[in-house]
């Protein structure tokens, strides 16, 4: 019986299927290759390649497999893109979704873990957020997962699914073991964009807005390490099989840094000082998001072990130089 993990090939979804081979776990990985990239998945493990949405290649995986529980990391990510092809993002998050979700139900699957995100709430009044702050999404990348966690919700409440949404505040760093990192060439998250930046790989970094209602006026964020979210999937999913039930976790540390302590950090462990400008707002940037994660740490009992921000940078920093070197993502044994 193997646990389904779709965008296994991908950054956080490859991370997770690290740690459910670490933990002993069967996996099957579905992954169209579209920014996820083959080498991520580890020899042994299979990769089928194809798309979440086609519901016979659904069925066939789940069926050959014995798949029971899947894990839906499949999705696409960037912010103002969604902005500039909502249409786009409604299909890839939200209609192909729905579609896997119609397959898996109707081929037996009885577990469902899911990849949501700190963007649901929006521009939240409060600095830190708990599960029950009102859902206001700003723009289409959160719609289309506030939507799919709603179809996720109805549809469970319907076929009796037990599930597990996870929204994510902000992933960073890499695999301990250096088995895997991010890995996309255009990534545009900050801490990857600093690290590419002290190794040269980009010429500067430009900081987005200095005047926000924040300490030191820059944004804050909670950084969480991602082997440290792939393993509050691993206890999500230990905790539907032994509970079952329907539950909806932040997944961050509740504690938040600003943009400059991040490039400071960059800075201070790399050792090098490299360019930054002071640049404008960038659009659609809440000025701090913070998770409460006091129910995943309750319900779940799960210890981050990666929480301090220069773990996670050196991580990133040293993933970033293997990348750098030209050297493929080592291929993981498990
Ligand atoms: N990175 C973050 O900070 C962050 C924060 C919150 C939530 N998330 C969520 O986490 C999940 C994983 O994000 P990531 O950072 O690993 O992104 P990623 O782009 O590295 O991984 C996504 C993977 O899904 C695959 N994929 C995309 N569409 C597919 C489809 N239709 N069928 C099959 N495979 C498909 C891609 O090839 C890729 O391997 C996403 O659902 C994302 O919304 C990420
Ligand atoms: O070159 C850069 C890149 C980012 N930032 C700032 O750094 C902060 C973090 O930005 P980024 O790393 O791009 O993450 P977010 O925009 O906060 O979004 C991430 O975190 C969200 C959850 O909090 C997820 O929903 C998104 O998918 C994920 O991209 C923001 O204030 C940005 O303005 C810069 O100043 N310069």
């Amino acid at each position: 019986m193997a646990v389904l993990v779709t965008g296994g090939a991908g950054y956080i979804g490859a991370h997770a299927v690290l740690a459910l081979l670490d933990a002993g776990e069967a996996v099957v990985v579905l992954d169209d290759l579209s920014t996820g990239v083959r080498p991520m998945v580890p020899e042994g493990v299979p990769l089928v390649v194809g798309d979440v949405a086609n519901s016979a290649l659904v069925t066939r995986v789940v069926g050959e497999h014995g798949v029971k529980e899947v894990m839906h990391f499949a999705a696409k990510i960037v912010v103002p893109e969604s902005v500039a092809d909502p249409l786009g993002y409604y299909d890839a998050n939200t209609m192909k979704t729905r579609a896997l979700l119609a397959a898996a139900l109707a081929a037996g699957v009885e577990r469902f873990v899911f990849s949501s995100t700190a963007a649901v709430y929006g521009e939240p009044d409060l600095a830190i957020i708990d599960e029950d702050a009102p859902p206001a999404p700003i723009n289409p990348y959160g719609r289309s997962k506030l939507m799919s966690e709603w179809m996720i919700r109805d549809a469970a409440a319907a076929h009796g699914l037990d599930y597990a949404i996870l929204r994510y505040f902000n992933v960073a760093g890499a695999d301990p073991k250096g088995r895997a990192g991010q890995s996309a060439t255009n990534a545009t998250h900050l801490i990857k964009v600093a690290s590419q930046a002290a190794l040269g790989l980009r010429p500067a970094l430009s900081i987005y807005g200095t005047d926000y209602a924040t300490p030191d006026g820059t944004c804050l964020r909670d950084y969480i390490q991602v082997t440290d979210l792939a393993d509050a999937h691993l206890a999500a999913l230990r905790n539907l099989r032994e509970r079952g039930g329907r539950h909806t976790f932040n997944c961050g540390y509740g504690r938040g840094a600003s943009v400059r302590e991040v490039v400071e950090t960059v800075k201070r462990i790399s050792g090098i000082d490299f360019p930054v400008a002071e640049a404008p707002r960038r659009a659609g940037d809440p000025a701090a998001l913070v998770a409460d994660a006091t129910r995943i740490r309750e319900t779940l009992a799960w210890e981050p072990r990666f929480a301090d921000l220069d773990t996670i940078v050196a991580q990133a920093l040293a993933w970033e130089r293997r990348l750098g070197n030209g050297a493929e993502p080592v291929r993981a044994t498990g």
